[in-house]
């Protein structure tokens, strides 16, 4: 049996209402799901469903009101900050924006090596860990003496990958890490994803907007609407046949014109077209 890695069971998230002295808006109303090691779990939403929120209260970054998240077998919303802080290398992020998550100032070489010296690598491994994280995401030797402007917004996810990757974790939270980035260089930093997943067994919780994006690289997916989770399954289920209207209508909104879908698509937007008429029909009769 596969190990439960994270276990997130009931999550509920409000923030303070800004200009009052009281109330709260809740923005995820009691979301569950778990992911396996060595597995990814998309999460899939229009904008303001609350993915980033979900993202931000694993890394204990958003006010939790309700529930528990379970990382690797402690109650991270309980445990003590100490404990919380001894998983910290455990639990990475990779951002949406490579441009403002990396510092301007900073030769890459520094990025890198900034995690390692928190946790004390002495310089001679450190040095070895850099290049091995370099040749790992792809990215040349010399790189360590460059700045992030002197990089594409490929290659900068690619360096943000490897800062992630720095302390080894066992989960990377990926905010919409794809988003910024033209189709062809998606499809390659995806693909990067999925080879360090089979390399190194890292899990990923994969937040994204597009449906294809999420097929692409997810074993499961969780379906986000208004704060709940709507529909949750199997990543190649959930995508051949949703069945929350939610869901299908993100698929037929989804973006790339996969031309083996087509056919597929045109069936499911007559068969909801079809759907919608015996729905007039019934609403008539009444
Ligand atoms: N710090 C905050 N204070 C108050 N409200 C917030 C805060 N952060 C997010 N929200 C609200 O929570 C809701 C969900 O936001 P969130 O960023 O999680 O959505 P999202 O699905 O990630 O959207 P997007 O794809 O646009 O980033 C939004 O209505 C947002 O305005």
């Amino acid at each position: 049996m596969t190990e439960k890695l994270l276990q997130v069971d009931d999550l509920a998230v409000a923030y303070p209402r800004k200009g009052f002295r009281r109330g709260a808006t809740e923005i995820l109303h009691g979301v569950s799901f778990d992911i396996d090691q060595g597995k990814t779990l998309g999460v899939v939403g229009e904008s303001g469903s609350g993915k980033t929120t979900i993202g931000r209260a694993i890394l204990g970054l958003a006010p939790i009101t309700r529930g528990t998240v379970t990382f690797d077998g402690v109650d991270i919303t309980r445990a003590a900050r100490s404990k919380r802080a001894s998983l910290a290398a455990d639990l990475q992020v990779v951002f949406q924006d490579p441009f403002s998550s990396l510092n301007p100032a900073m030769e890459i070489g520094q990025i890198l090596a900034e995690p390692l010296e928190i946790q004390k690598v002495g310089p001679t491994e450190s040095r070895a860990r850099v290049a091995e994280l370099l040749d790992r995401v792809g990215l040349p030797a010399n790189a360590i003496t460059r700045l992030p402007r002197e990089f594409s917004g490929g290659q900068r996810q690619r360096i943000a990958i490897a800062r992630a990757l720095a302390l080894r974790p066992k989960l990377i939270v990926c905010d919409e890490p794809v988003s910024a980035l033209d189709l062809t260089t998606q499809a390659r930093v995806l693909d990067l994803f999925l080879e360090i997943q089979q390399d190194l067994g890292v899990s990923y919780l994969f937040i994204s907007h597009d449906l294809d994006v999420i097929r692409h690289i997810s074993h499961e997916v969780a379906v986000l609407y208004r704060g709940d989770v709507v529909e949750h399954g199997r990543s190649t289920a959930v995508t051949a046949d949703p069945q929350h209207p939610y869901t299908q209508r993100l698929l037929l909104a989804s973006p790339l014109p996969d031309p083996d879908k087509q056919s597929e698509r045109r069936a499911l937007r007559a068969r909801m077209a079809e759907d919608e008429r015996l729905a007039d029909v019934a609403g008539g009769d009444r």
